[in-house]
């Protein structure tokens, strides 16, 4: 109306000035602030205007049902389409008691002006409409938490990437080490095969470590954690590590050893991983192999350095062997221990933030200590043979019985034989599926493979027994009397342990 007014009655030269006066005027008589984010700043895209429109989507989403007119869209490696104001709509917001009105602003634009890019054909910005007493108040926090919410946003949108290191040293065109695809694995807590309250302690240890920005700056550490999980094949290792990411919705980068020569090479690994993700070092006993620290302390050389494993090498032909104290003098053609400890929590750990490494090995006693020490890997986790309670996920994922499904006396026998049987999650998953179409056939072949597997368990045990009781007698025939009774300490530095048992060979429950 004014616009009008002033076409008619305001002489032409005189019309930009009288605007100008009128909006003036408008401002100071207004009780609102406006702030104009555009698409483009100049020639750069701006920043802001992408995550305004993120975080718009999901308020967006949540008045669908009552708007009539929303745009829809779907971003380039994403499965999700975002809904998005339409074009010169409005969309109000409340932040901290406050209202606000958005509005989304689309106009041709005007002629194309010179620049180095094409610009789009159309202007298109967000307006942010704010009281001015409140603008102070809010407007700081407002953007902060917009911006926030919308890389939440854009990383839950986007399907989440498996990385690896397999091209070896080698970069892509665009100067990345990693090579990377798509990670769809379904692995969840829920479908996780393990003692519900090992499980349910896991689960608050990542929720607490995603949580825990404030408390990890407040205590000075560095935002990043460290689990070991160790046990037989086939205990869920791996789906643990799918779990995890699935369950903080983090990337992934599988780091494999073997394919990496020096420590400056695993540091730039390092460099060019991003925050929000777990670096994951599978079987590191078995892709490196550890040379003996105390023997080496006398010959000079480094002592504590891994040698990449000769089986697993390209052609069989080891880099550099370290254990060659000719050789041993530089430490910028292999990789060491002290690397893969400075990789997890020297300095160069906590480039980037808020990162989960996990180291998995089906022989923890062959990890040498300095890994083991506490405040190394935060979290020990002990995957073990299926339990009563795991086996009755697996049930319930597999047939889909809950408990009520499957008879008393089934359970009761599933409950004596499943401890003896020391059958993995992998093998008993094996029974279920092969017969997941007749649930009645499932369990008796589950019982079946439970009940042979306890019994050979239990023969081979008592052989051992009787091998033992052997060789003892035989070690007291050939030993020479004891003199004294002076016994002398035997065995090497090794610390034995086995499944059942923890680091320091005591009764474990799984999770130190
Ligand atoms: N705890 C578990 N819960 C559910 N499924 C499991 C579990 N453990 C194993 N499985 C099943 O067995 C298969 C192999 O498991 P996974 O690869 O996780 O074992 P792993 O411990 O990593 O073995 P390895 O030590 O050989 O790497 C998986 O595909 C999964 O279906
Ligand atoms: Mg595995």
């Amino acid at each position: 109306f004014c616009q009008t007014l002033l076409h008619t009655v305001i002489p032409p030269e005189l019309r930009f000035a009288f605007l100008k006066l009128f909006q003036r005027l408008f401002t100071c008589f207004s009780s609102y602030c406006y702030y104009e984010i555009t698409e483009i700043d100049g020639v750069n895209t701006n920043e802001l205007y992408n995550a305004v429109q993120l975080y718009l989507s999901s308020s967006a989403s949540s008045a669908a049902t009552t708007s009539n007119r929303l745009s829809l869209t779907r971003g380039l490696n994403s499965s999700v389409i975002t809904f998005g104001l339409a074009n010169n709509d409005r969309l109000s917001d409340v932040f901290n008691g406050v209202p606000v009105v958005w509005e989304h602003i689309v106009t041709p634009r005007q002629s194309q002006t010179f620049s180095w890019r094409p610009l789009p054909e159309e202007k298109r910005g967000f307006t942010l409409r704010i009281n001015k007493r409140d603008k102070p108040r809010i407007l700081e926090d407002y953007l902060d938490f917009i911006t926030e919410k919308a890389n939440e946003i854009r990383r839950k949108n986007q399907d989440r990437l498996l990385y690896t290191n397999s091209r070896g040293g080698s970069l892509d065109s665009r100067g990345h080490p990693w090579e990377s695809v798509p990670f769809k694995h379904p692995s969840t807590f829920e479908t996780l095969a393990m003692d519900p309250v090992k499980k349910k302690l896991i689960m608050s240890d990542l929720k607490d470590f995603a949580d825990g920005q404030a408390f990890y700056r407040r205590t000075g550490r560095a935002w990043k954690r460290g689990y070991l999980l160790y046990g037989p094949p086939g205990t869920g290792k791996s789906s643990m590590i799918a779990a995890m990411a699935n369950f903080l919705v983090y990337d992934i980068y599988d780091l494999e050893l073997t394919e990496v020569n020096t420590n400056s090479e695993l540091r730039k690994l390092l460099m060019k991983t991003s925050s929000k993700s777990i670096i994951v070092i599978e079987d590191i006993d078995c892709s490196i192999t550890l040379t003996n620290r105390k023997k080496n302390n006398g010959a000079g050389g480094r002592n504590n350095d891994f040698v990449p494993d000769v089986r697993s090498s390209p052609g069989g032909v080891t880099p550099v062997d370290l254990r060659d104290p000719e050789i041993n003098g530089s430490n910028n053609n292999s990789i060491t221990l002290s690397g893969l400890l400075n990789f997890t929590d020297g300095l160069w750990s906590c480039c980037g933030s808020e990162r989960i490494f996990v180291f998995t090995t089906n022989h923890i006693e062959k990890l040498d200590p300095a890994l083991l020490r506490s405040g190394r890997m935060d979290m020990h986790v002990f995957m073990s043979y299926c339990s009563f309670p795991s086996v009755k996920i697996l049930l319930k994922n597999y047939l889909g019985c809950d408990d009520g499904d499957v008879g008393e006396g089934v359970l009761e026998e599933l409950a004596a034989v499943i401890d003896e049987a020391e059958m993995t999650p992998a093998d008993i998953s094996e029974v279920l599926i092969k017969n997941r179409r007749d649930n009645e056939r499932a369990l008796r072949e589950l019982l079946v493979a439970l009940r042979s597997r306890a019994e050979k368990n239990r023969r081979l045990r008592m052989e051992a027994e009787v091998e033992e009781v052997a060789e003892e007698e035989k070690r007291a025939l050939d030993s020479p009397k004891e003199v004294g009774g002076v016994a002398t300490g035997g065995g090497g530095d090794d610390v034995e342990v086995n499944y059942k048992k923890g680091v320091d060979g005591e009764e474990d429950n799984g999770i130190n």
